[in-house]
């Protein structure tokens, strides 16, 4: 996989257009969505090295991170004569990164494309590493490719016109990124006000997590082996997900994640020792912070068929997990049975409601 920069901006004018000018192309597309074309693009349309350049814009969040959604890109790039050496610029969170990422990859057999993270959760996961994709058929990320973008532009003033609750979102990935790094990096987040943010420490945090994704990436690109570690909570997570958007009540990635730490935690320390205390103190953080994700006994069965499409399975009937020893101890290619399984969805019951 070819390499990818990621850069904490100091100045976004002359980071972007660094970033632009290494780059030989013939048109320049910027992608938004509805949202960020509003509160995002008015940071950047003063800037130079992208003037001249074709704007389009989609729809707002997962539900609209599909084919159709993916269709409309390919055919704005197509009538708009983009060739293999344009350019695009994807200005967003994680849908437009993924998605965007997705178009660019294919349009041709794949263009250069730079991604500039909008929401917290872009910019210490989705815009970084690679993996870009739509939802397909009910179920998450179904369809994709890992197709990293060339530059990635961090910059978390973007990030003063994100509501709470996607900041929520994307400390939850944060979070993660704690409990697959180290006991230091997990008890700052959650000593972290989230109520009252300082956004020159946040700013910190968000290298500190880049930065954590990179080292694995860089080891594992493909997800053959360690990179599993950065799907740690999504095994249920996506499955809360897939069949919370079902309900047409979708819920925010980060939660569903955050959700899903719950309950690999659990199993975690079921299963390969993780320590209680650190199981409660993460759990008490997610339960004050994001609430419960609602289901009955009722939806098990459904939740578990989901379980058995994640992508890190490696046989029919038998479900992946990432799991923990101790923060820091990853231990992945972890199964579970559906016995266990409904055992964690009762744990998750009893205690987070
Ligand atoms: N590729 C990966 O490695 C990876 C990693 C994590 C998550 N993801 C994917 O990312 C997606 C979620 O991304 P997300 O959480 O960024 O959600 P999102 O892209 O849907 O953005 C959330 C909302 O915030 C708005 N928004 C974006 N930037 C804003 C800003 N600066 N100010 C105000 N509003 C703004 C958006 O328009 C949207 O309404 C999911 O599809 C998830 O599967 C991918
Ligand atoms: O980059 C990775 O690898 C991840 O697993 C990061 C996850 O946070 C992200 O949600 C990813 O899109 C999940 O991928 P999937 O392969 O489980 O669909
Ligand atoms: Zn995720």
């Amino acid at each position: 996989m070819s390499k990818q920069e990621v850069i904490i901006c100091t100045d976004l004018r002359q980071d972007l257009e660094k970033a632009v000018t290494s780059h030989s192309f013939d048109k320049l597309f910027v992608l938004t969505d509805e949202h960020t074309r509003e509160m995002c693009y008015p940071l950047i349309a003063s800037f130079p090295c992208i003037q001249g350049a074709e704007l389009f814009c989609i729809g707002v969040e997962d539900i609209h991170k599909n084919l159709e959604t993916l269709a409309y890109v390919w055919t704005q790039l197509s009538t708009r004569g983009a060739t293999r050496h344009s350019l695009l610029i994807n200005l967003g969170g994680g849908m437009v990164t993924d998605l965007g990422g997705f178009a660019a990859a294919t349009f041709k057999r794949g263009i250069s494309y730079i991604n500039i993270p909008t929401t917290l959760l872009s910019m210490v996961d989705a815009a970084v590493g690679g993996k870009t994709g739509i939802n397909f058929n009910g179920l998450k990320n179904e369809i994709g490719a890992f197709a990293p973008a060339d530059q990635v532009l961090i910059d978390c003033e973007f990030l003063r016109t994100l509501d709470h609750a996607n900041i929520l979102s994307g400390y939850a990935e944060m979070l993660k990124h704690g409990l697959i790094s180290n006991t230091t990096h997990w008890a700052e987040l959650l000593n972290f006000d989230l109520t009252n943010i300082d956004y020159a420490r946040l700013q910190q945090l968000v290298g500190r997590s880049v930065q954590v994704k990179e080292d694995i990436v860089a080891q594992d690109p493909f997800e053959k082996g360690i990179r599993k570690a950065l799907n740690l909570g999504h095994t249920i997570g996506h499955a809360f997900e897939s069949f919370a958007l079902k309900r047409e009540h979708p819920v925010l990635h980060g939660y569903a994640v955050a959700w899903g730490i719950v309950c690999e935690l659990y199993l975690s320390a079921l299963k390969t020792g993780f320590p209680k205390d650190k199981m409660h103190q993460t759990l008490y953080f997610i339960k004050e912070n994001y609430g419960k994700f609602p289901f009955t006994c009722n939806d098990y069965e459904c939740l578990y068929e989901y379980m058995k499409h994640d992508k890190k399975n490696a046989a029919a009937g038998s479900i992946n997990f990432t799991l923990l020893g101790e923060i820091g101890d990853i231990r992945i290619n972890q199964t579970a049975s559906q016995e266990e399984i409904y055992e964690l969805l009762d744990f998750y019951s009893e205690t987070m409601g």
